[in-house]
This record gives C-alpha cells, structure tokens and sequence, in this order.
C-alpha cells in the first residue's frame, strides 16, 4: 500500500525551516542529530512568535495576549493564529505540525524551549507600549528578541551533553551583535513597513543628527545619515570582543560552525554597511549563496589545518578572519579616546 511517511510533522519542520530562512536552515543542518531536532523546533517556536509580534495589521489588544500565551500554544495541538504573510503565514496555519514535534523532544529541550518562549513573549509585549529611546533601551529590547536565543542555545547544547554552560552575559552578546546588524541593515524595509512603520534605532543616537528617525531616508540629510549609521555600526562592533570570548569556550566543531557562520556573516554585513549611504536606498544584503559558500570554507580551513580554533589545536593565527575587524575597533577606540 501507499507508504504514508511516518513522521510528516518533521518533514513539515525542515521544509518550512528552509523556506522561512535559508541561511540558518543551512547552519542548523551543520549540527549533531539530537541536538538538531531541538534546535530546528526552537526556531521555529520564536519565528512564529516573532511572525505575530512583527505582523503590523493585527490590534494591539489581541496581539499582545498571545504574545504573553505563546509559551503556552505550544503543548496544543489545535491552536493556530493566522497572521504574517507567504510562507510565515503557512507555519502559522499550520502550526500544529510544530506542536506535534515540540512534544515528542526530551522533557528538558520542551523546559529549555517554553521558557525563552515564556521570556521572548513578555519582551516583546513591553515593547508594544514602549519606543526604543535611550541604548539601554535598544540592548533591552535586543535582549528580549535574540539575547534570550543565545541563552536558550547555550542550555540545549548544554543538555545535549556536548558544551559546558557559558556566561548569560557572553550568550546574550552573541544575539545581540546579530540583531543589532539586522536592525541596520533593514533600516529603509522597517521604516518603510505598512500600515504602521517598524522604529528600531535608538533616539539616543540618531536624535543627534536629525529631528525624525526617517528623516534619515532623505537625500537632503545623506551627510548626516552616514554619520548615524556609522554610529550605530560601531556600537554593534562593542559586542564582538564577548562574541569571540563565547566561542573561544565551544568544544563540539559542529556547534562551533553553527555559532561562528552566522557571525562571520553579519561582520560582512556590518562592514558592507559601514559608510554606505546604500543602507537608506535599499536592503544591503549578502550575496545569495554566500552562507553555503561560507560553510563549505569553514570546513576547507578546518580540513586544511587539521583541526578547528575549539580544540584548542587552533589556526596558526588564531583567529584570522576576525584580526583586522579587532584591530579596526582598537583604531575606532584610540581616536575616539574610549579605548579599554
Ligand atoms: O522576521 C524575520 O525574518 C527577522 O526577524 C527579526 C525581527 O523581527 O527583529 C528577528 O527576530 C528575532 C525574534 C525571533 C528569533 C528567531 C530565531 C532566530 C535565529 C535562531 C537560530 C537558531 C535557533 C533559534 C533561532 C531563533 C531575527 O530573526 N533576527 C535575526 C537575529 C536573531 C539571532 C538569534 C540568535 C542568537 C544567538 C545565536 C547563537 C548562535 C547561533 C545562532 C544564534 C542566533
Ligand atoms: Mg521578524
Ligand atoms: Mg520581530
């Protein structure tokens, strides 16, 4: 008879993973089996969360009670919200898939899992009432929405067995430095969102280059808008030094990869939009295929060398790739005169 696939939930989850985001489908494939499994499901758990929390058509009343229930949705297998828009409207739909696959994981991945969900939400309720003003404010809200995910890969690489528990301080740098490069980079698609546009920047910073955040976007203001974004790009940079420390710790090369490619890309994206007055134009984006092509190096330098930077055999240089990113914060330092 037809052979009916035994799990079609999972097949659900790996093809909706690559659909929603390419590149870190790609990364999680790079990781051991068990840990995998939990991993893909956690993205996908906080992309819908995050799909309702950046869905701008849905009434503040009824997006923020969900928001603060999510963690809860997860362990009912009939709940779905229909909102968010292609293929995120298709997890959304059919989220009942996730559901299904979040419950057969080990009980402490689903703990691991509820509870950044549980924080994720709350953040992210905050922020519905509240702008990004000071840059205390800016790391909060940075905090709630990709801090927390630092946090919650570090517990499950640290249930799985492979990876010692490391600092909440350096696990929240790690997302940090990845949405702050996302948050620039989508300066004009955020701004530009309809039907109510999607403010990130913090007053703090741009407020003293112009009156208004989009003001940014126009011709007139180029000059200035440069000069903010260079800004904005420095303070990002702050978080590399914790960033190296985190996987400096890594022992395991496959999660070595999988936290070392996603930020060797956003540093390309960082220094793309460094001084880039392309940033109001349009989406600087990395080439397409750039994360495959950056995976298959990794791999060549690590075959090459025998060995990668966790087993602490090390690159003959250390850490190459990152050598004149650190030296260029040192200069950065030097000449504002804020050097450590
Ligand atoms: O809507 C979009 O497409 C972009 O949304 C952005 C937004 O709305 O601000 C924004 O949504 C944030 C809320 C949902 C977070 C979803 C997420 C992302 C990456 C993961 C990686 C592995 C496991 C779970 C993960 C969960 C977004 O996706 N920003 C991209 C940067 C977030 C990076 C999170 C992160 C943190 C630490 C990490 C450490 C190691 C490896 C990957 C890491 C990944
Ligand atoms: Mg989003
Ligand atoms: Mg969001």
């Amino acid at each position: 008879e037809k052979q009916i696939p035994s799990q079609p939930h999972w097949a659900f989850c790996y093809i909706m993973i690559h659909k929603v985001s390419r590149s870190f489908s790609l990364v999680i494939q790079q990781l051991p089996v068990e840990l995998r499994d939990a991993v893909c499901i956690f993205y996908l758990v906080l992309r819908a969360l995050d799909t309702v929390e950046d869905d701008t058509s849905v009434a503040t009343e009824v997006k923020v009670p969900i928001l603060m229930s999510f963690h809860r949705h997860v362990y009912d297998r009939e709940w779905h919200f229909s909102c968010g828009t292609k293929d995120y409207k298709v997890l959304m739909d059919q989220f009942h898939h996730v559901s299904t696959a979040f419950l057969e994981l080990g009980k402490h991945y689903k703990e691991a899992i509820e509870d950044i969900t549980m924080r994720m939400g709350a953040g992210m309720a905050k922020f519905i009432y509240k702008e990004v003003e000071t840059i205390d404010d800016y790391d909060e809200y940075c905090h709630y929405v990709a801090g927390l995910v630092g946090l919650g890969l570090s517990k499950l690489f640290f249930i799985s067995g492979r990876e010692d528990s490391v600092s909440d301080s350096l696990c929240n740098s790690m997302g940090l430095f990845l949405q702050k490069t996302n948050i620039i980079r989508d300066y004009l698609e955020d701004i530009n969102e309809v039907p109510k546009c999607r403010m990130f920047w913090p007053r703090q910073i741009w407020n003293k280059y112009v009156n208004k955040l989009e003001d940014l976007k126009y011709e007139e203001n180029s000059v200035k808008a440069v000069q903010c974004l260079n800004e904005m790009v420095t303070n990002a940079l702050a978080h590399v030094e914790d960033c190296l420390t985190y996987m400096s710790t890594l022992r395991d090369p496959a999660i070595f990869r999988f936290c070392a490619i996603p930020q060797v890309m956003a540093i390309g994206t960082l220094a793309k939009c460094y001084n880039n007055i392309e940033v109001f134009k349009g989406v600087v984006k990395m080439r397409r295929g750039l994360t495959a092509k950056v995976i298959d190096h990794t791999r060549a330098m690590a075959d090459v060398y025998g060995c990668c930077p966790c087993c602490h055999g090390g690159y003959p240089s250390r850490i190459p790739i990152w050598k004149p990113a650190l030296d260029h914060v040192t200069d950065v330092r030097k000449k504002d005169g804020t050097s450590s």
